[in-house]
Order: C-alpha cells, then sequence, then structure tokens
C-alpha cells in the first residue's frame, strides 16, 4: 500500500475488553486499513502488538508481571503510543465497543453525557467488560477532544427478537425492568451476516448458526441474516462455558452460594473470574495451553467445552427449525481444528459431514460436497463493523451541522 499517514484524516476503532484493548486506525474517507493492535493480558502480563499496514513495520512491547495493572494505565499507554506514531493524522472519529445498551440503544449512537450516563446504569450487568468500555470512551474523549466519538453495541444485533426468545420465565414486571436476554456479540454476528451476504448468499437467507468462540463465547441463530436467538441471555456469563465465566448455570446453585454466606463480590469473582475453562482445568483460561496439555482436568475442561456447544447447535437448530450453516468464528473457532472437528463429530444426523482436511488446513469450507450443511470457518472483524457505522454516524452529525 503507497498511503502516506500525512495530513490523513484518521478513524479509530476501541474495543476494551476484559484483559485486552484491541484497535485499528483507518482513513475516514475509504476506510484503508492503516494501523492495527492490541494490548492483551492487562493485570498479568501485559504485551503490545501491532503493525503498520503502510510499511509493514511491526512494533512489540512487554511489561514485567504487574507492569501494567489497570485498564486505565494501558489505555494513558496506548494513547501516548498513537500520539508517537500516528502524528500526521488527525483522528476525527473514534468508533468503540460497549457491550451493553441495554433496551434502550437498539444501533449505534454518537456519545453524548447523556449516553454516557445511562451506559453508567448498565454497569452491574456486564462488571467485566462496560466499565472498562467507559474508561476507554472518556481517555479517549480527552486524547482526541475534536473527534466525533460513537457507541457501537454488542446487544444491538440481538434487538428484534421475537418474545419467547428473549423473556425470562419471572414475573412480568421484570421483563419491563429490562431482566431480559440481550445476547451479546453482535458486532462480530453482524459481520458474519454481511460477509456470508456477498460470498455465500444462499446460506446468507436460510438458517444459519454462528459459534464466535473467543475468550468470551455464545452462539447466535440466524434466519435471513438476522438473529433470532442466542445462548447469551441477560449477561455476558450465560450460555457456554468460557475462559473465566461459567456459562449456563442452575439459578440454584445461586442460592445455595448464598446459604453459604457468599458475598456478592465473590460470587461475581467466582462466576466472571474463576470458572470456565480455567475453573474446571485448574490450569488455563488459553485454550492453546489447554490444548497443549496432556493433564486429565485439561481434556476435561475442552470436552465440556465442545460438549456445551453441541447442545447449544441442537437447540438452535430447533429455533430455526433446520440447518443450512454452521459459522466457527472468534480466536478459538478460527484456529482450533481440534475444537471445530470435536463439536462437529457425531453430527451426521443433523447432515454435517466435515472435511477433516480441509479443517485441518483451517479453509473456509470445511465440510465435504456431500455435506447438507455448509461448515465455514471465518474470521470475524468487529473492527470494520464499529468503523462503518462510525464513518455512517459521523456523516451524517456532519450533515445535519449543515
Ligand atoms: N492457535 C490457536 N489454537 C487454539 N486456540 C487459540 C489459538 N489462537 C487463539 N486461541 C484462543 O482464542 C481465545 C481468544 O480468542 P479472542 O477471540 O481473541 O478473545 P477475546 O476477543 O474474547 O479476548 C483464547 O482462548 C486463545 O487460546
Ligand atoms: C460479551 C463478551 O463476552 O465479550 P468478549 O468476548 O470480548 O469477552
Ligand atoms: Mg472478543
Amino acid at each position: 500500500m503507497t498511503t502516506s499517514l500525512h495530513s490523513q484524516q484518521g478513524l479509530l476503532t476501541l474495543n476494551v475488553g476484559s484483559s485486552s484493548i484491541k484497535f485499528a486506525l483507518f482513513t475516514a474517507d475509504d476506510l484503508s486499513l492503516l494501523f492495527s493492535g492490541q494490548l492483551t493480558g492487562i493485570g498479568s502480563h501485559a504485551k503490545f502488538d501491532a503493525k503498520s499496514h503502510v510499511d509493514n513495520q511491526s512494533y512489540s512491547h512487554a511489561w514485567s508481571a504487574d507492569g501494567l495493572d489497570s485498564h486505565v494505565q494501558a489505555i494513558g499507554w496506548l494513547v501516548q503510543w498513537f500520539g508517537q506514531q500516528m502524528a500526521g493524522v488527525q483522528v476525527v472519529a473514534v468508533g468503540h465497543r460497549v457491550v451493553h445498551g441495554g433496551v434502550w440503544f437498539d444501533s449505534p449512537v454518537v456519545v453524548t453525557p447523556e449516553v454516557i450516563a445511562k451506559l453508567r446504569e448498565l454497569e452491574p450487568l456486564a462488571p467485566l467488560h462496560q466499565p472498562h468500555n467507559l474508561a476507554g470512551i472518556q481517555a479517549a474523549q480527552a486524547a482526541f477532544s475534536g473527534a466525533v466519538h460513537v457507541a457501537c453495541f454488542d446487544t444491538a444485533f440481538h434487538c428484534h427478537q421475537p418474545f419467547v426468545k428473549d423473556c425470562f420465565a419471572l414475573p412480568r414486571k421484570y421483563y419491563e425492568q429490562g431482566v431480559r436476554r440481550y445476547g451479546f456479540h453482535g458486532l462480530s454476528y453482524e459481520y458474519i451476516s454481511h460477509h456470508l451476504e456477498t460470498e455465500f448468499p444462499l446460506q446468507a437467507v436460510g438458517r444459519v448458526v454462528v459459534a464466535h468462540l473467543g475468550n468470551g463465547a455464545s452462539m447466535c441463530a440466524m434466519l435471513n441474516g438476522h438473529s433470532i436467538a442466542s445462548t447469551m441471555g441477560f449477561s455476558a456469563l450465560d450460555g457456554l462455558p468460557m475462559g473465566t465465566r461459567c456459562g449456563q448455570l442452575d439459578p440454584g446453585v445461586l442460592l445455595y452460594f448464598l446459604q453459604q454466606g457468599m458475598t456478592e463480590r465473590e460470587m461475581s469473582d467466582l462466576l466472571y473470574k474463576e470458572s470456565g475453562l480455567k475453573g474446571i482445568s485448574g490450569i488455563s483460561n488459553d485454550m492453546r495451553e489447554l490444548e497443549q496439555s496432556d493433564a486429565l482436568e485439561a481434556k476435561q475442561a475442552i470436552d465440556y467445552f465442545v460438549y456445551r456447544i453441541k447442545r447449544e447447535l441442537g437447540a438452535l437448530t430447533a429455533a430455526l427449525e433446520g440447518l443450512d450453516a454452521v459459522v466457527f468464528t472468534g480466536g478459538i473457532g478460527e484456529h482450533s481444528a481440534h475444537v471445530r472437528a470435536s463439536v462437529l463429530d457425531g453430527m451426521a444426523w443433523l447432515g454435517v459431514e466435515l472435511d477433516e482436511e480441509a479443517n485441518n488446513r483451517h479453509d473456509t469450507i470445511i465440510s465435504t460436497r456431500r455435506s447438507r450443511v455448509l461448515c465455514l470457518r471465518i474470521p470475524t472483524d468487529e473492527e470494520i463493523m464499529i468503523a462503518q457505522h462510525t464513518q455512517r454516524l459521523m456523516g451524517k452529525k456532519l450533515s445535519s451541522q449543515g
């Protein structure tokens, strides 16, 4: 690419997660990618990796244990790095991933003080994400004060699910209060939906289950490109087991913990930070480490992860009344041939026939020609989704200003 950074107008995306910050810088006019990178391991062994797509230069930095132990510190470091490496780029817009939009936001919005106040109210519903998302917005507002800031929600893609798919069987007043299934990872699902539309148009208008398997994991049933059901619910805890989150849990277990005198804080830490792959294995939340381990506990953690995905695949297929395609995405879905093969093993009854060689090669199509259900591996791109939404809202804001 010959694009030079000098006097470019840039659009920055920020995806501030539980222990990582992913970012990308695009040109504001045609969304060419200039920089992308991530800062991972905040609070443990923080590590920074970035790449310039202008000259292919790589950047990396590592901290010693506890060298970078908060998101605020991490954001501060990143903003400084942006200042050095992106000098010459005028950041005119920043798009932020915000996991929870509650019942209020069914599409991206320009950030205002009123929007921030509403989003703060949702912090208890996504304690691993929402406070960090908001810290990211505030730090970026301070660093790029002349830019338009846009919030793009994980929940928005699921907003129009039918009542039976987003209610709990609790007294009605709780539904009205917002105690419902929201679903998350919506920017990832939206990207996959658009990708299917251009690359697999036949399946795009059909019945598709997408498995977003990352550190956070969920699945979505899409009918004609729209979400009709998701495994995640009210918070980002429900559904599949995750790196450190429990996934589906009998609420009776929570009552039991309460009776045992566990505090809210202890319960929250247990369910969000000590459970999932990490809890079952006692080794790690990281799928790569578990796959490399010979320990029985590591194998059992992977087996449980796979088992729950299989169950949900069956359940979501029932919700869709059939299945035309399955898509794997997210860090594990994109890179673990073992997890994909294990999930699809024994699924012939559903019309699935895996092409093992294609799967091991990490091809896009991983099912055989005979398979009635098309099985796909598609890398997700939450960043480009955020960038597209942000560009659109920036254009609207500018045109409304005359
Ligand atoms: N080559 C690989 N094989 C197996 N798992 C992988 C591989 N690369 C990444 N992963 C897993 O992907 C997960 C992180 O996924 P990612 O989508 O980046 O997470 P998040 O965005 O939720 O932080 C981790 O569990 C990591 O171990
Ligand atoms: C909502 C959620 O789980 O997000 P992440 O995968 O980024 O943790
Ligand atoms: Mg993620």
